[in-house]
């Protein structure tokens, strides 16, 4: 006999919970999932969880061969059987069936009948090519990321911070004297697919839809100066958010007051079709001081998440080199992890930043101490979807 004794008071309770909330509010969205979860999570198995948790490292080797035989794609148009797909993929049905099963089981591929196979929003977004470059790429590295248990344990336990030296944990993961972008430089076609995988839109909105940007440009300043530069996009990649973020004001700029900045080796694989003429590119190393003077806007999008504190800190200081006093904002969009219950997907990517640059995801507390001892103060905190937002930071008023 099963000594399985649901908890089922607890069930019950978050269900009437869930009961009490609006399912169409976005703003109790949030609160809807961890009430469904915690229901789930009290009436699964004790043992049945541990295994499922065990066994999670088995979900993205499948899902990465659904992707390099393009499975997320093929039931666009209507349902698939297994034999239809075995036929489009060449792959054998009885091996399909398998992987499926797991996708089918995460639920980003419906299983609407016996091997019958239907899209989901979920599966459209994992067929598009920026994802299927981001399978590539973990696909590629992901064994060694997988080893990081190792070194923190040959480091009994120590938070990583060293991103550079030959002892750190990405270099211990990756056999290499290299830290992460050098890495990457040296290896242009896991570059080129990180690069695309940049492009991928959270839920296919852009940050900017959810952010007023051009009020938060204009509040606060009597002029908008026209000589000046408006927006400078730091670390800015191949310029995809860039464009985004341009359709979001009035009216047309003028030339040179639109700059993205990245390293010479990015900035160098745009081509001329992928350029708008209304940027201006500019290779640029962020560890030295901001050349471009007197912006209204310098944005860090997904940055300093990439580097531990210190390096953060004297990125952050070469930024207030080119802040005017008083005019300049600082944009630092990412991630900002709750003090509690943390998004899932933000503790994942905590642990990626540690492992690629003995970086992490941070809190607001931490993140406007990191600023405070490069001179800035912060100024506004918009949270624009679950986990993620803007911090905006001014240089601090002279004593
Ligand atoms: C995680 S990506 C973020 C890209 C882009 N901001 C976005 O949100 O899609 C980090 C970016 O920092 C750039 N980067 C790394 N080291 C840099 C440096 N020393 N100077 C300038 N850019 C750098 C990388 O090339 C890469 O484009």
């Amino acid at each position: 006999m099963s000594d399985f004794i649901p908890r089922a008071d607890e069930a019950k309770a978050a269900l009437a919970h869930l009961n009490t909330i609006d399912l169409d509010d976005p703003e109790t969205h949030k609160d809807a999932i961890s009430h469904c979860q915690a229901t789930i999570t009290a009436l699964q198995k004790p043992g049945d969880l541990a295994l499922e948790s065990f066994t999670t490292f088995t979900i993205f080797p499948c899902l990465r061969t659904a992707s390099d035989l393009r499975i997320f794609e093929r039931p666009r148009d209507g349902p698939l059987t297994l034999q239809q797909l075995a036929e489009q993929t060449g792959a054998e049905t009885s091996l399909l069936a398998r992987l499926l099963r797991v996708i089918t089981g995460i639920g980003v591929i419906h299983e609407s009948g016996p091997e019958t196979y239907t899209a989901t929003p979920t599966s459209h977004i994992l067929g598009s090519p920026a994802f299927a470059a981001g399978f590539r790429m973990f696909g590629k590295i992901g064994p060694n990321l997988q080893s990081f248990p190792d070194y923190l344990q040959a480091t009994k336990y120590r938070n990583p911070s060293d991103s550079d030296s030959s002892s750190g944990i990405f270099q211990s993961c990756f056999h290499t004297d290299h830290s992460f972008f050098s890495w990457l430089a040296a290896n242009p076609s896991i570059a080129h697919d990180f690069n695309t995988f940049q492009t991928t839109k959270r839920n296919r909105q852009h940050w900017s839809e959810s952010y007023p940007v051009w009020a938060r440009i204009t509040e606060g300043v009597d002029t908008l100066h026209s000589d000046r530069p408006l927006l400078v996009d730091v670390g800015g990649s191949v310029g995809h958010g860039l464009r985004a973020v341009k359709a979001k004001f009035p009216h047309p700029l003028q030339t040179g007051q639109l700059i993205l900045q990245d390293q010479q080796s990015v900035i160098e694989t745009i081509q001329a079709d992928m350029r708008d003429p209304m940027i201006e590119y500019i290779p640029y190393d962020f560890f030295t001081p901001q050349m471009v003077k007197g912006a209204r806007v310098y944005l860090l999008k997904h940055i300093i998440h990439n580097w531990p504190d210190d390096k953060v800190v004297s990125i952050l200081r070469n930024v207030t080199c080119g802040m005017r006093r008083g005019y300049s904002k600082l944009w630092l969009f990412g991630g900002i992890m709750p003090e509690w219950q943390a998004p899932r997907i933000l503790s994942r990517m905590d642990i990626v930043m540690m492992v690629f640059m003995a970086a992490m995801e941070r809190t607001e507390r931490h993140i406007t101490e990191l600023l405070r001892r490069a001179g800035l103060v912060v100024t506004g905190v918009d949270i624009v979807m679950e986990g993620y937002g803007v911090i905006e930071a001014m240089l601090q008023v002279e004593a």
